[in-house]
């Protein structure tokens, strides 16, 4: 059974921030999800991201394949990643291509890579602008995510380090067509975002599907709607775990309905020597933390380790 949910809709330019953190805080204990509007990235900015991402994305394969992921920037082919690593299909029908932080702030390794000049010149200036808006936006969210918790609006920057943070953004294209091959294809199988939180936006195609009761057999499958202008927003395990699972890290997949599709998520993620320990605010003696601390580089490289093979 496949419903269209009605989620919450959070004014991030609001000017009554207590009572926008208190639904936001409803919306993250009952969805994980919600949408967020008047975020600041103009549309005119997110039509030439799409733009430029639909240019890349025609390059013939060989041209793409240069750019092949290193260091999780770059490319990645079709079903050449399985995010539910016990589904039974050969991999996931879309291709994407990372962006990680704009500056150098790992080492000299660890570098994006762009499309040449030539073929596509203002590809880069694209992804760096986008980048830095949805980031600006992200972190205001996260200040009334802190306020939801309870904490200082800072919490989050500087815990997180986020001068220093481990954001990534994904283009991503599903390519369509048929879809009654018998076969278990999914665009993006069933999973969970690993980081913090991920603002994401479609270019309105049908796909995006939520499973609110994971531990609830038949998985229920519910559409979320395409706003206009919205952001998406989910919260990521990371945040579970911060939250002691107060705020929903909600299982979520991308279906093939045989059109076309393309997005791009930015997964907005603290800098890799994070510690993620439990805050104050969601434990008690009757409901103790549920998590050990973690380093916030450690937590990725595994998930990524099981998502990739590598
Ligand atoms: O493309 C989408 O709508 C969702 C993508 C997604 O869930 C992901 O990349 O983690
Ligand atoms: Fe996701």
């Amino acid at each position: 059974m496949e419903e269209a949910l009605k989620l919450p809709i959070i004014d991030l330019s609001s000017p009554d921030r207590s009572s926008t953190a208190s639904t936001l805080r409803q919306a993250c204990i009952e969805y994980g999800f919600f949408y967020v509007v008047n975020h600041g990235v103009e549309e005119e900015l997110t039509g030439r991201l799409f733009e430029e991402s639909k240019k890349f994305f025609s390059l013939p394969l060989e041209e793409k394949m240069k750019l092949f992921r290193k260091e999780h920037r770059g490319y990645t082919a079709l079903f050449g990643e399985k995010l539910d690593p016990y589904s039974a299909s050969k991999g996931d029908c879309k291709e994407s291509y990372y962006i990680g932080p704009l500056e150098d702030i790992y080492s000299p390794t660890k570098l994006n890579q762009w499309p040449s000049q030539e073929s596509l010149p203002s590809w880069r200036a694209t992804m760096e602008s986008f980048y830095s808006k949805v980031f600006s936006a992200g972190k205001r969210l996260l200040s009334l995510i802190a306020l939801a918790l309870d904490l200082n609006e800072d919490f989050f920057e500087k815990v997180g380090n986020l001068d220093r943070s481990a954001a990534f953004l994904r283009l991503l294209h599903y390519p369509g067509g048929s879809v009654d091959s018998g076969e278990e294809i999914y665009g993006a199988s069933a999973h969970s975002d690993y980081g913090m939180v991920t603002l994401l936006v479609s270019d309105g195609v049908r796909g995006l599907q939520v499973c609110r009761e994971k531990s609830k057999q038949p998985w229920v499958w519910e559409d979320v709607p395409h706003i206009n202008g919205a952001f998406i927003v989910n919260i990521g395990d990371m945040m579970e775990r911060w939250t002691n699972c107060l705020f929903r890290s909600t299982l979520h997949r991308v279906m093939p309905f045989g059109k076309e599709r393309y997005s791009v998520a930015f997964f907005l993620d603290p800098n890799e020597d994070c510690v993620v320990e439990c805050i104050e605010s969601c434990c008690n003696e009757s409901s103790p933390p549920r998590f050990p601390p973690i380093r916030s580089g450690d937590y990725m490289k595994e998930r990524f380790r099981l998502t990739y093979g590598s």
